[in-house]
């Protein structure tokens, strides 16, 4: 298997990788779009920082990619949606390099209330000039934190061991969380009306281009320093540049960009009191080798098929989670492919049930596998757990889960459903305390079967000497019976069985069992 790393990444943090037999590792950095099109060809997972740019270009040709590894947080230079759409999987490390952003933000704090840069190249020329440097403290100043995740907690943390209030916005900061951290919550333009320091740590999308705008500056007190050590976009430059002009804003720092290299004659440039750095918020030799460790394991995972975490286009499963769920994982992709050789037509309206203790759990991955089995008909090995909710919808398929905790005679109860050409048709399916997973149901009828193998499924009409007669057209063809469940409503009437078989039934074999009278449906099964 191949790995392509487009750009700088920690040696030993390759080390992971290159250690794996049967994996090779290809460095091209400073790829163009194109280049990175064609070097993504033959590769099966693809490592990059911020710099390369995974655009749906550069995915329309990557036919083996199975997993995008982001060696920090931000996948704002991956196409996400696309990635999705052809199940890829995007991984990275989301906390490898917190303390070091969260350090830099600091860094770039201080040096705005000290003018430091000014002042040491001031020295460089020659100058000894110290009035033009005169700063404010951080004490007692009110810091907005725009962003209360990983980096933003720990920016709160160290601004309040400064002894600065620290007001915080994020929508899911909640009054405790809020309280536990000594820090008051504010919505964002109450916020930045407090503040004399605003920094920002949100993700970039489609919410927080632009958050902070010409109309948020208005309510800023005048004299405000503004840090973004995020992501470019986040504060609208020309809106900063505006409010830089008007004397607004007493000063910036920035780390990151609307467009990144900075371009050089970019109007920012122009103001004295803005600080640069070009985007070294996580660069630092321990965060480096953190991100590469985290994201080369994940990477490794992924293409060896062992449990990863940090996939950002999948639900999470933390360990209890998939240690819980990893035999209902196994039955949940064997009754969607059981419900979808049953009817291989057009299906419409999937619902997953969960009954019992499994309805208390997240099981947003489990309706996944279950998707993913039920598609596999259709789809073949197109569908993956990461793009089967995308295919579903993008086939006009609506797909429901429904969780029903009190309603099963089993302790838990996992049952797929979907709209055929035969109306709504039900298979269910749990595992017996010891006794592993069953098939428990399909359509109206009680079986218990294990879901495994090759198997026989007929609908009948219950008569006396039917199962004799497919036994002997099996045994004419030399296939051996291994197990049989038949289920049936009325003695008399209208019957199903699944037969396990030991090896392929050929089909003229099972059309000759399809030729015996009273029976009206005959399929090859295979999980
Ligand atoms: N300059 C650099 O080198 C680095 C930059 N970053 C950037 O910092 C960002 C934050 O990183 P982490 O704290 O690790 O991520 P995180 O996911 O832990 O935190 C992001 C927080 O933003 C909040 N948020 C999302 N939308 C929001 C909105 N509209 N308004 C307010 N809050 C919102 C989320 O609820 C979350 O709590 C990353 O997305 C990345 O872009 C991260 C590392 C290094
Ligand atoms: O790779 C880098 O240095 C950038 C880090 C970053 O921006 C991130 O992790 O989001």
């Amino acid at each position: 298997m191949k790995v392509l790393v487009a750009d700088d990444i920690s040696r030993q943090g390759l080390e992971k990788l290159r250690i794996v037999p049967d994996i090779e590792i290809e460095v091209r950095t400073g790829l163009s779009e194109a280049e990175l099109a064609q070097a993504v060809r033959a590769a099966d997972a693809l490592l990059v920082r911020s710099q390369s740019k995974v655009t749906e270009r550069v995915l329309e040709s990557a036919g083996r990619l199975k997993v995008i590894g982001r060696a920090g947080v931000g996948v704002d230079n991956i196409d996400v949606a696309a990635a999705t759409r052809r199940g890829i999987v995007v991984v990275n490390a989301p906390d490898g390099n917190t303390i070091s952003a969260c350090e830099h933000t600091f860094a770039m704090m201080i040096g705005l209330a000290r003018h430091i840069p000014r002042a040491h190249a001031s020295v460089k020329a020659g100058v000894w000039d110290r009035k033009s440097f005169v700063g404010v403290e951080l004490m007692g100043k009110t810091l907005a934190v725009i962003g209360m995740g990983r980096i933003g907690t720990e920016v709160a943390k160290r601004a309040k061991a400064f002894g600065m209030k620290v007001v915080g916005y994020d929508p899911f900061l909640t009054d405790d969380r809020a309280k536990e951290l000594g820090i008051v919550k504010a919505a964002l333009e109450d916020a930045v009306a407090a503040a004399d320091f605003i920094t920002v740590h949100t993700p970039l999308t489609k919410e927080t281009r632009h958050l902070i705008d010409a109309a948020m500056f208005a309510r800023m007190k005048d004299g405000v320093r503004i840090v973004n050590c995020a992501r470019g976009g986040i504060i609208d430059e020309q809106a900063l540049c505006d409010a830089l002009a008007a004397g607004k804003v007493a000063g910036a720092a920035l780390d990151v960009y609307e467009q990144e290299p900075l371009p050089a004659d970019h109007p920012l440039r122009r103001f004295d009191n803005v600080i640069f750095t070009p985007h070294l918020g996580a660069s630092t030799e321990e965060a480096q080798l953190n991100v590469a460790i985290v994201v080369a394991e994940e990477v490794a995972n992924v293409l060896l098929g062992r449990p990863f975490r940090n996939a950002v286009n999948l639900p999470s499963l933390d360990k209890e989670l998939s240690d819980y769920l990893a035999p209902y994982l196994v039955l949940g992709e064997k009754l969607g492919a059981l419900l979808g050789q049953l009817s291989p037509q057009s299906m419409a309206d999937i619902e997953i049930a969960y009954g019992g203790e499994l309805a208390l759990q997240d099981v947003s991955f489990l309706s996944r596998t279950v998707l993913k089995g039920l598609l596999s008909q259709r789809f073949a090995d197109e569908v993956n757990y990461v793009n089967a909710p995308t295919l579903a919808q993008e086939a006009g398929i609506n797909v429901r889960e429904v969780k029903q905790p009190k309603s099963t005679v089993f302790t838990s109860l996992l049952s797929v459903s979907a709209v055929t050409p035969q109306g709504r048709r039900r298979v269910a399916g749990t595992l017996y305390n010891g006794a592993g997973a069953r098939i428990v149901q399909i359509d109206d009828y009680r079986i218990d079967m294990l879901p495994e193998g090759r198997m026989i499924y007929t609908e009948h009409v219950d008569r006396p000497g039917m199962i004799g007669r497919i036994g002997m057209i099996l045994g004419e063809a030399d296939i051996n019976i291994g197990s049989m469940q038949v289920g049936r409503r009325d003695t008399g009437g209208q019957a199903v069985m699944l037969l396990s078989v030991d090896k392929p039934v050929p089909s003229e074999v099972l059309d000759a069992i399809g030729q015996i009278a009273g029976i009206h449906t005959i399929r090859s099964i295979e999980l």
